[in-house]
């Protein structure tokens, strides 16, 4: 929740008029009224006059601290100034309303909210361009506070100095230059700036680094700070690398339908383990735990067909092949994790006899089915569907063991696991529901329509297709028709 307002400082331009060639460019300049970015935001100012561009700062309303406000005031009063005397400037504001959850830090729901903020009021001031005030001590910090927390080379790689963020390129242009410099900078021009009080606060880990060990580290000369910022470069180029290997890797091991098991033989152990890693982010938008990989690594290589927990999905093993796929309702979180490790993944049905729903599927499109964590999507077809009027009134049961499933129209109807074993349906993609009409299995996940209800050519007849919810969809489950229909 947010409350924006836009002090506007006179446009020292005035409005477009017909005579302007084009519009000027925005460039957006990050300022909390600290020393650094006041002096980022004169800097670019009277560099954006001498090219004809235009500056909104953009300054961003924590709510935290009782000072809050007079901050605010005071960066609303240098930039009207500024704009007196004919600066291209104005100031953009935004106030973050809510505040951090219970347990939450503090620090990290300022970053998060100053963030989003300043990606949408940079987009919507159609500045393409935002920039940061950090400096090479800030990026020195950042390497360090990583390093005490074990970070990988992502990690330790710290700030970078560009980056593009759907549409707006987040710029630090000093992260090489030494505060010294914009200390004399803001000395030189006279400006004013805030101190935030809670730069002093022990609560918040980069104060205590800064309070304790940063003295005793300058205390071994003034060379520590370049080699800290100079080793987060290192990590850059390191990250960047690991990421052009994953890459490769992956578009030879990995497609839609998952990622190779024998990737793990084949490649060096670092170089699978990247890979592995890589391919965890893209599927979930997430960095898997550490513990994760080391388990993946241990156990995955030899096994046949496993499963392990990841967050709200599951990672699947199934005929060599790795997949995510939400976790099912069916089986508990409680009940997977107490069934012994030999037998998790085993495609052991839980046999456990649910209750029963009933639908209306007959109308076309998708039909939500929470209780399944998924849905159906029914689409009028002119051959191999099923007749409009038996879907009218279905009933989803639970597999209970003992079905028939006629895959063929010409075959005979066979035990429903034989049935997917033959077709190669993993354990996990038999777990949505089987639907019944009249009492009689109509449709299967993973299988299709039994070839007993496929209509006559020039009925009104559906397809009817499962559709897991989250990675489920992602990696595509269940084509209706398989059964030859
Ligand atoms: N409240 C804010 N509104 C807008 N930009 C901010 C805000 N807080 C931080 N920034 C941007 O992020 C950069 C780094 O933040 P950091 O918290 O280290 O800076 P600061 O100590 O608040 O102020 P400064 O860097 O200006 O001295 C700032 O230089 C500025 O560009």
């Amino acid at each position: 929740m947010v409350d924006s307002a836009t002090p506007r400082a006179a446009d020292p331009a005035g409005p477009a008029t017909l005579g302007d060639p084009a519009p000027r460019r925005v460039i957006a300049v990050a300022c909390s009224g600290g020393r650094d970015s006041m002096a980022l935001l004169h800097a670019t100012t009277v560099a954006a006059e001498s090219f004809g561009a235009r500056v909104v700062a953009l300054h961003i309303h924590h709510g935290l601290s009782a000072h809050a406000d007079a901050w605010l005031a005071l960066v609303g009063e240098q930039v009207a100034e500024w704009a007196r005397q004919g600066l291209p400037v104005e100031l953009v504001h935004e106030r973050l309303l809510d505040a951090p959850a219970p347990g939450e830090s503090t620090e990290a729901w300022a970053r998060a909210g100053r963030y989003e903020a300043l990606q949408r009021l940079a987009r919507a001031v159609d500045a393409d361009l935002l920039l940061l005030a950090h400096h090479r001590r800030d990026q020195a910090e950042t390497f360090l506070l990583q390093a005490l927390r074990g970070a990988g080379v992502a990690g330790l790689s710290s700030m970078p100095r560009a980056q593009w963020r759907d549409g707006v390129c987040w710029a630090r242009p000093w992260l090489d230059h030494p505060r010294e410099a914009i200390e004399a900078y803001v000395c030189e021009h006279g400006l004013r700036f805030v101190e935030d009080d809670s730069n002093a606060d022990p609560r918040f880990a980069r104060n205590r680094l800064r309070q304790t060990l940063w003295p005793a580290l300058m205390a071994q000369g003034a060379g520590a700070e370049t080699a800290l910022a100079r080793s987060a470069a290192w990590a850059q180029e390191a990250a960047e690398l690991q990421r052009e290997v994953a890459d490769d890797d992956l578009a030879r091991w990995s497609d839609a339908s998952g990622l190779a098991q024998a990737m793990l033989t084949a490649l060096s152990p670092a170089r699978a383990t990247n890979a592995l890693r890589a391919w965890l982010h893209r599927v979930t938008g997430r960095t898997a735990p550490a513990t994760l990989i080391r388990r993946l690594l241990d156990e995955a290589p030899m096994a046949m067909v496993a499963r392990w927990p990841l967050g709200d999905a599951e990672l699947h093993l199934y005929r060599g092949r790795f997949f995510v796929q939400a976790r099912s309702k069916t089986t508990s979180p409680e009940r997977t994790e107490a069934l012994p490790a030999s037998l998790l993944g085993l495609g052991i049905a839980t046999p456990v006899a649910g209750p029963r729903e009933r639908f209306d599927l007959s109308r076309p499109g998708r039909h939500a089915i929470p209780s399944w964590s998924g849905a159906f999507d029914v689409e009028p077809v002119t051959t191999g569907g099923v007749a409009l009027s038996a879907l009218s009134n279905v009933e989803l049961r639970r597999r209970e063991g003992g079905e028939q499933f006629q895959s063929h129209a010409k075959g005979l109807a066979r035990a429903l696991k034989k049935c997917w074993q033959t077709a190669g349906i993993p354990a996990v993609q038999r777990e949505g529901p089987l639907v019944y009409a009249d009492g009689r299995l109509l449709f299967v996940p993973g299988l299709g329509l039994d070839a007993r209800w496929r209509s006559d050519t020039g009925e009104a007849q559906m397809r009817l297709r499962w559709v897991p919810d989250a990675c489920g969809s992602r990696m595509g489950s269940d084509v209706a028709g398989k059964s030859g229909s």
